[in-house]
């Protein structure tokens, strides 16, 4: 298995407290999709995987080493969440994409603007936005974006918090082949969380379903 994770165990909500524990694996290839209603935790079983918020108990490998081992800058690297409301910084798209290469864990790549503009042009993005501001841009175009960025950094793993949500239907085609393609190549794999099912051209899907009806604590 390239990712696994087990008895991860988190608590949802600042009122009555509810404990979740789930454990899921995805192969090389494979995508996950995280099941459950609104509110069960979807998104934050993803953060706690991607090590942006703490949960409290719990293990998880990416190939086959825990994170106990891996400091959480780098696990990020490995471990890539893509925010479900895309977190772009002020400044041109160019300097959103560039932006990863510039911190020291992030500069074991250099940063390839013509694989960046290709990527653009895949996900029928127009050139010209290289330079557009990126607090201009439109929900489905931040979502893309944010996407190629997240392709650049070259991670193993893909947390993709209903990536789809803001696209209409060319651009989420365009995003499956983007995905479809990159899940092909060796040592990749995603987790995903989607509301409106649309991951059925995906290839090796499994699912693990979060239960919202775990005891309260
Ligand atoms: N920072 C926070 N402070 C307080 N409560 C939170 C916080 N983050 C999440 N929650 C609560 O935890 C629960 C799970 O939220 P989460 O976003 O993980 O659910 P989800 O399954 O992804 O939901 P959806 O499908 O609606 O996106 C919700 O009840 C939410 O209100």
């Amino acid at each position: 298995m390239l990712f696994t994770f087990q008895n991860i165990t988190y608590t949802l909500g600042t009122g009555p407290a509810r404990q979740i524990t789930v454990s899921g694996s995805v192969s090389e290839g494979g995508v996950l999709v995280v099941r459950g209603p609104s509110g069960a935790g979807k998104t934050t079983l993803l953060r706690v995987l991607a090590r942006l918020q703490p949960c409290d108990g719990g293990e998880v490998f990416l190939q086959g080493e825990s994170w106990q081992h891996i400091p959480s800058p780098l696990w990020r690297v490995g471990v890539h969440y893509l925010a479900q409301k895309p977190a772009l910084f002020d400044g041109t798209v160019a300097d959103n994409l560039a932006k990863p290469f510039e911190t020291r864990v992030g500069s074991k790549h250099r940063f390839d603007p013509g694989r960046a503009k290709a990527l653009m042009q895949e996900l029928l993005l127009d050139a010209h936005q290289w330079e557009q501001d990126s607090r201009t841009l439109s929900g489905g175009e931040a979502a893309r974006v944010a996407f190629i960025r997240a392709l650049l950094i070259e991670p193993k793993v893909m947390l993709l918090d209903e990536p789809t949500a803001a696209l209409d239907g060319r651009a989420r085609a365009a995003f499956y082949r983007t995905l479809s393609r990159w899940l092909t190549s060796p040592g990749h794999a995603a987790l995903l969380v989607s509301h409106n099912n649309d991951y059925q051209g995906l290839d090796r899907v499994s699912f693990v379903d979060i239960d919202p009806i775990q005891g309260d604590v």
